[in-house]
C-alpha cells in the first residue's frame, strides 16, 4: 500500500471545547488508485490529508506512507521523505509569489537536489503548455497557469502519492478539466491520487469515492 490510515483520531483544542476532527479513520490507497473525499464543511476532509502527508501527527492510530511512519521520523528526515513521495496540490497554489515559474517548479528539488531536476521542470511546465512562461513570476499567469505550475513543482521529485486539496477550486471547467486529467494520467501509470473535492465532476475521475461526516467515513 503507498498509503494506510488506521483509525486515525485527531482533537483539536480550541477556547470552548475540543473539535474531535477525525474520529476513527481509516483508509487505503494502492498504486494505480484515484480516490476522492467528500463530506461537508468541517467533516474532516483536510484534517485527514494533512494526516495522510506527514505534515500533521495524529493523536491516535497511526498513518503509513510506502510502508514507512513519518511520525516516527525526526522532522528533518520526514521533510525530506515527504519531498521524495508526496506531492501536494492546494486550492490556493501556494507559488512563492517572487519566484520565476521554473524557480517554483524548481523550489521542490531543494531538500532533493536531483542532477536532472531543471531538465525535468523544464519538460513537465512543456507537457503542461507552460513552455512560454518560465520566466514569468505567478502573478503575471492565469489562474489555470498558476493551477498547472503547482502542478508541475508536486510532481517533479517524481513521488508516488500525490494530496490534492480542492485542486480546481479556484478553475473554470476547462483549466480543471486539464488538471484532473493530468491527476488522471499520473494514477493510470502508477501513482495514487487522494483528492478532497466539492466538485461532482472532480470526484467522477476517481475509481472509488468516500464520504466523511463529523470525522467519520460513512459509505
Ligand atoms: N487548527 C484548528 N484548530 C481548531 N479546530 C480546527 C482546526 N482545523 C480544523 N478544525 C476543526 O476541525 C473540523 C474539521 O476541519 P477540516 O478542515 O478538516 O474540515 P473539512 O471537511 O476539510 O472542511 P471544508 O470542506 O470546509 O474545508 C472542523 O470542525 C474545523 O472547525
Amino acid at each position: 500500500m503507498l498509503l494506510s490510515v488506521t483509525d486515525a483520531q485527531k482533537i483539536y483544542p480550541s477556547a470552548n471545547g475540543t473539535v474531535r476532527a477525525l474520529d476513527g479513520v481509516s483508509l487505503e490507497l494502492g498504486a494505480g488508485e484515484f480516490t476522492a473525499v467528500r463530506g461537508q464543511s468541517g467533516s474532516g476532509k483536510t484534517t485527514l490529508l494533512l494526516l495522510a502527508g506527514g505534515l500533521l501527527a495524529p493523536d491516535g492510530g497511526t498513518v503509513m506512507i510506502n510502508g514507512q511512519d513519518p511520525y516516527k521520523m525526526a522532522s528533518d528526515a520526514r521533510a525530506h521523505f515527504r519531498s521524495t513521495e508526496i506531492g501536494f496540490v492546494f486550492q490556493q497554489f501556494h507559488l512563492i509569489p517572487y519566484l520565476s515559474v521554473l524557480d517554483n517548479v524548481l523550489a521542490a528539488s531543494i531538500p532533493t537536489h536531483p542532477a536532472d531536476a531543471k531538465q525535468r521542470a523544464s519538460e513537465l511546465l512543456a507537457k503542461f503548455g507552460l513552455e512560454h512562461r518560465l520566466h514569468h513570476v505567478p502573478g503575471q499567469l492565469s489562474v489555470g497557469e498558476r493551477q498547472r505550475t503547482a502542478l508541475a513543482r508536486a510532481l517533479l521529485n517524481q513521488p508516488k502519492l500525490i494530496l490534492a486539496d480542492e485542486p480546481t477550486g479556484n478553475l473554470d471547467r476547462e483549466n480543471a478539466e486539464a488538471v484532473l486529467g493530468h491527476l488522471t494520467e499520473f494514477a493510470n501509470e502508477g501513482g495514487a491520487v487522494l483528492l478532497v473535492t466539492h466538485d461532482d465532476e472532480a470526484a467522477s475521475r476517481a475509481k472509488r469515492t468516500i464520504h466523511m461526516a463529523a470525522g467519520k467515513v460513512v459509505e
